[in-house]
């Protein structure tokens, strides 16, 4: 038989001899594991082709290599692992290694009150970056949350009171009169907006971190918001959900003032920047605030 060798196109010299910023593949499916547990997730793994005689990168090379994230927890040592396997097996072609990983973090949530739980996904996105021995991870993380507005509770406050005025005027005030009075429509004749909202956290990492630190980071975002959208819910968690709206009204800047906070004392965080959409009932616009610290784009 005659052996034929396979032409290697990649191999060959470039005709315009240019290095290129990034080269890879986008989307590549694969499973990763997180906590033990295998998650579907989409892969985007390049490098930079910065000798620009070579015509292209080795394709297969990197693809290959993303098999390490199937065998064992997604750490930022298996990162750097990862890219430092990409720029070995493209030696005088490349400088610098890019991992992007997106998947839907899936995590079960206990009720308020309850004893029951949920599952609730956050997507994820978790970026690694190598060049000149230099390693950075970053996260992005999108929470969804609950925010009632301070603004019009105070103005439904104001209607409430009007209310009591007219019901009550000119009659001496009997307790068990405005208890009642309380516990009907009448005594929450108005009520504030509320509306479903999400933070999106984008976050970087300290350089020499063992663990991502997934789960600490939302529950530490969730607790400076106090308004975690919730996933098992009977009537006693409802109960608890409005109490913990009232007790934390926001607008979107207090939202993201809050968030800030709690990132800055939240460990294995170098900086971050963060936005909060609020998707306002009262308009068919969002309102958004955006913060950063430490962050140089
Ligand atoms: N560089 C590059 N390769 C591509 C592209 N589209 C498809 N490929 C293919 O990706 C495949 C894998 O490339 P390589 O990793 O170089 O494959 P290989 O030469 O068999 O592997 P090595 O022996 O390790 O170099 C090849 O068949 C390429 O043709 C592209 O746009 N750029």
């Amino acid at each position: 038989m005659n052996a034929l060798t396979l032409p290697d196109i990649a191999a060959q010299a470039s005709r315009q001899a240019l290095p290129l910023e990034w080269v890879g593949m986008c989307g590549i499916a694969l499973p990763v594991v997180i906590n033990n547990q295998p998650s579907a997730a989409k892969a985007d793994a390049g490098v930079s082709l910065d000798d620009g005689e070579a015509r292209g990168i080795h394709m297969s090379r990197l693809y290959l290599a993303l098999e390490m994230l199937e065998q064992e927890n997604l750490t930022p040592a298996l990162l750097r692992r990862i890219l430092q396997r990409f720029l070995d097996s493209h030696e005088g072609l490349a400088h610098s290694a890019y991992l992007r990983i997106q998947l839907d973090l899936l995590l079960k949530r206990p009720a308020l009150v309850s004893p029951l739980a949920g599952w609730k996904s956050y997507p994820l996105s978790i970026e690694a970056r190598l060049k000149n021995a230099m390693f950075h991870v970053e996260l992005k993380i999108d929470v969804p949350y609950s925010s009632t507005c301070p603004c019009s509770a105070a103005l439904a406050r104001q209607l409430i009171q009007q209310q009591f005025i007219e019901d009550f005027a000119n009659r001496p005030l009997q307790h068990a009169d405005v208890l009642a009075w309380l516990g009907s429509p009448q005594g929450i004749v108005a009520t504030p907006h509320s509306q479903r909202s999400n933070a999106a956290l984008h976050l970087r990492l300290d350089d020499f971190i063992d663990e991502l630190p997934l789960i600490a980071l939302i529950n530490d975002a969730e607790n400076a918001l106090g308004t975690a959208v919730q996933t098992a819910v009977k009537r006693a968690d409802e109960q608890a959900f409005a109490l913990a709206n009232g007790q934390n009204l926001m607008f979107c800047e207090d939202a993201a003032r809050r968030l800030n906070l709690a990132l800055r004392r939240s460990p294995g965080i170098n900086a971050f920047q963060l936005r909060v959409v609020h998707a306002e009932s009262l308009h068919a616009h969002d309102a958004v605030a955006e913060s950063r610290w430490n962050w140089e784009a």
